[in-house]
């Protein structure tokens, strides 16, 4: 088969493909669904086996990093099964990381077995420490069964990064509650900058923008902090926090654009493969599927033309006032 690295027209090599296993989700957080959400029939969603196919073709082709997402990637059934079958990734060397990105409501129940299929670290969404406010933003998460998710996560030796996604007047004031409770339990924690996706109307989402050049100048009032040139993979920039050893990521695609960098692309759960999460741009990996049960060439064709047009970056500003570069699409479709 062949195997020639991919690399898209701005020399980028694509190394990292975040995989979405489902739609579907228990939460309803605001800033990424409607209240009222609409999920695809099962028939349209890949099977455990075409997803597999999928992550099999694009680690031949060089992907070394696979982060499954949703939707909630922990209510997909049978998803261990998908891990399962993954960590042979690992043990080969092919892949050096599996991974996934969770609101942490299933963790209790899965921790153990993630472990067991080669999982390592895990990064957990979780914006307030409040347990009213968190309800507010999920819709209908309950925050103590979060809490007891990250205690079997720990306890099962998987190491957690919590993602909050900064938002002024909602979580500004638990910045420090954010971070003192992140260095008492060892986890490393990375702010996101809220990105203009979904049907919200831009004036509320200019509302709720929180920019992190604001909220690191607040965290510098308590903390010394020093830039770190390690990164994980992703598009956090790090800084240490030196009176905690603590360290914080800043993922600013508002404030400062890292699409330079980027080296990923985003599988949908019905197999299309979004080139740039803040474009449109889309190719059907599912037909060359399905069309060729037997044969993976014409999915690698299919892999390589859509790298050929992965754009440049997204158009996301909000400093006109408008929430510039909107897409109507949720997070929740590409997996954030
Ligand atoms: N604009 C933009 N935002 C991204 C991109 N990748 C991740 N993000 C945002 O960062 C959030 C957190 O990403 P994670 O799922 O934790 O993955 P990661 O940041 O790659 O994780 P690490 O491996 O820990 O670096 C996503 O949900 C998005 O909101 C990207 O390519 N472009
Ligand atoms: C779409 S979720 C999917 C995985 C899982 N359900 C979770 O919440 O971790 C992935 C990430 O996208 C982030 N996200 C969702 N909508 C966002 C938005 N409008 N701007 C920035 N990040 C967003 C979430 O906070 C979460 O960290
Ligand atoms: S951010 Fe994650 S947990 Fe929240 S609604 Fe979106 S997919 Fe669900
Ligand atoms: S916005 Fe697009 S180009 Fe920029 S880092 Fe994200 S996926 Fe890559």
């Amino acid at each position: 088969m062949e195997t020639r690295p991919l690399i898209d027209p701005f020399q980028r090599p694509i190394t990292y493909l975040r995989l979405s296993v489902t739609d579907r989700c228990d939460f309803r957080c605001s800033y990424c669904m409607a209240e009222e959400m609409t999920f695809l029939p099962k028939k349209e969603l890949l099977s455990l086996e075409e997803l597999d196919r999928m992550a099999t073709a694009f680690i031949g082709l060089g992907v070394r990093k696979l982060r499954v997402t949703g939707g909630e990637p922990l209510v997909r059934k049978d998803i261990l099964t998908f891990f399962r079958a993954m960590s042979r990734h690992l043990d080969s060397g092919a892949l050096d990381e599996l991974t996934l990105t969770t609101n942490g409501s299933q963790l209790a129940r899965f921790a153990g077995d993630l472990v067991e299929a080669g999982v390592r670290r895990i990064n957990v969404s979780l914006d307030t420490l409040d347990a009213d406010k968190f309800h507010e933003i999920t819709r209908r998460g309950s925050l103590a069964k979060v809490m007891a998710g990250l205690d079997a996560a720990q306890e099962a030796g998987l190491r957690v990064k919590l993602n909050a996604v900064a938002l002024k007047n909602f979580n500004e004031s638990e910045l420090f509650a954010l971070t003192e409770f992140c260095a008492a339990r060892d986890m490393d924690l990375t702010w996101i900058e809220v990105m203009p996706m979904g049907e919200m109307e831009a004036e509320t989402r200019l509302d709720q923008y929180w920019p992190l050049t604001d909220l690191r100048e607040k965290l510098a009032t308590r903390y010394t902090l020093t830039p770190l040139t390690e990164r994980s993979g992703g598009p956090a920039r790090y800084m240490r926090l030196e009176e905690t050893g603590q360290k914080i990521g800043f993922i600013t695609p508002l404030t400062h654009n890292f699409c330079e960098s980027c080296n990923r692309v985003r599988m949908t759960c019905t197999g299309e493969l979004y080139m740039c999460l803040g474009q449109e741009d889309r190719a059907d990996l599912r037909a060359p599927l399905r069309d060729h049960p037997d044969d993976d060439a014409a999915l690698i064709a299919a892999i390589r033309d859509a790298i050929s047009h992965k754009p440049e970056g997204h158009d996301f500003d909000y400093s006109r006032q408008r929430a510039d570069g909107q897409m109507s699409r949720h997070m929740s479709h590409t997996g954030g």
